[in-house]
């Protein structure tokens, strides 16, 4: 069988050096370029060298250089990163698989628009089991619709950049469209002062940010004489990596098309 031929960009961030890892410990993969920003101070050097096991990849900011052996690039960057990336990801035909979070609409839309030139990958998290998570959730928000408060809560290690996260944000999206409601109405990001009683339509948002947390999130539902909390918790970021290859193997046989891990792992 013939590997997949993964380029990794952002190959020296958190997420870059796990799908690295995760690539080079893969039987069905190889690593075929690497890609950071101008000034990284990576470029030129090889993208395992982390690992004590060179790919003989060079980190390359330029894309020609670092997307020339490429059939996918797995993107966990910065949304204004993956825009560029996906451009020239549509204009030659290399299917991407994007983590990124913290798009706007204006982003969402152009990676729907570039997939009607390539097959993408756009999930908020690769890992399994939130996306599992997702689904319990969809099932139980039909049942506390009424009655029962709706809050999500998230906690993220110190470096994180954007609030809510996407999983958080995910997560918000299932349970409103699951109970009729629209996210961009009921959404509470943020209370101080005196804020007056809570909404009871209302979807609230909690963030913690602090030390190494790798990802967790709690959904509560809370009624009158008892509350009901699900929580999912990352411990390594591995499950996102593995996630990340599932998705390259699911768009293996696609030419183009915006596809989600949900899709990806059969739970539509
Ligand atoms: N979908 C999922 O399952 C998951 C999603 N994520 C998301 O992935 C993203 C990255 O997370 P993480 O790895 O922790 O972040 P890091 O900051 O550790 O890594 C980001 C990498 O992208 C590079 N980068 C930053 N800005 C740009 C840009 N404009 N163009 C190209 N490259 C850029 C950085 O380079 P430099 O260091 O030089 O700035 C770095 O190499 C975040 O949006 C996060 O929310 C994270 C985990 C799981
Ligand atoms: O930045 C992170 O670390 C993570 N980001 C994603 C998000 O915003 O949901 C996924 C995961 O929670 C880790």
């Amino acid at each position: 069988m013939t590997p997949l031929k993964i380029a990794v960009a952002g190959a020296s961030g958190r997420m870059g050096r796990m799908l690295i890892e995760a690539i080079q410990n893969a039987d069905d993969a190889v690593l075929a370029g690497a890609l950071d920003l101008p000034g990284s101070p990576g470029l030129g050097s090889d993208a395992a060298s982390f690992l004590g096991k060179p790919a003989n990849v060079p980190i390359e900011s330029d894309f020609a250089k670092g997307l020339a052996d490429a059939e996918f690039l797995i993107d966990f960057t910065r949304p204004e990163g993956t825009l560029k990336h996906l451009e020239y990801c549509a204009a030659h035909g290399i299917k991407m698989i994007i983590g990124t979070t913290g798009f706007d609409e204006a982003g969402k839309a152009a990676i729907a628009a570039a997939a009607q030139k390539t097959a993408v990958v756009f999930a908020p998290n690769m890992s399994v089991g939130v996306n599992v998570t997702l689904k319990l959730l969809q099932m139980a928000a039909k049942s506390f619709s009424h009655g029962y408060d709706i809050e999500i809560i998230e906690a993220h290690h110190r470096h994180k950049v954007d609030a809510p996260s996407g999983t958080a944000l995910k997560m918000g999206e299932v349970i409103a469209e699951s109970i009729g409601r629209d996210l961009k109405d009921v959404a509470v990001y943020a209370r101080e002062g005196v804020t007056g009683e809570r909404d009871p339509s209302s979807i609230g948002f909690a963030t913690i940010r602090g030390g190494d947390i790798v990802g967790d999130h709690t959904v509560l539902f809370a009624g009158i004489g008892e509350r009901i909390e699900i929580t999912h918790k990352s411990s390594s970021r591995l499950s996102y990596a593995h996630g990340s290859l599932r998705a390259a193997r699911f768009l293996a046989d696609k030419k183009t098309g915006l596809f989600d891990m949900q899709a990806v792992l059969g739970l539509e």
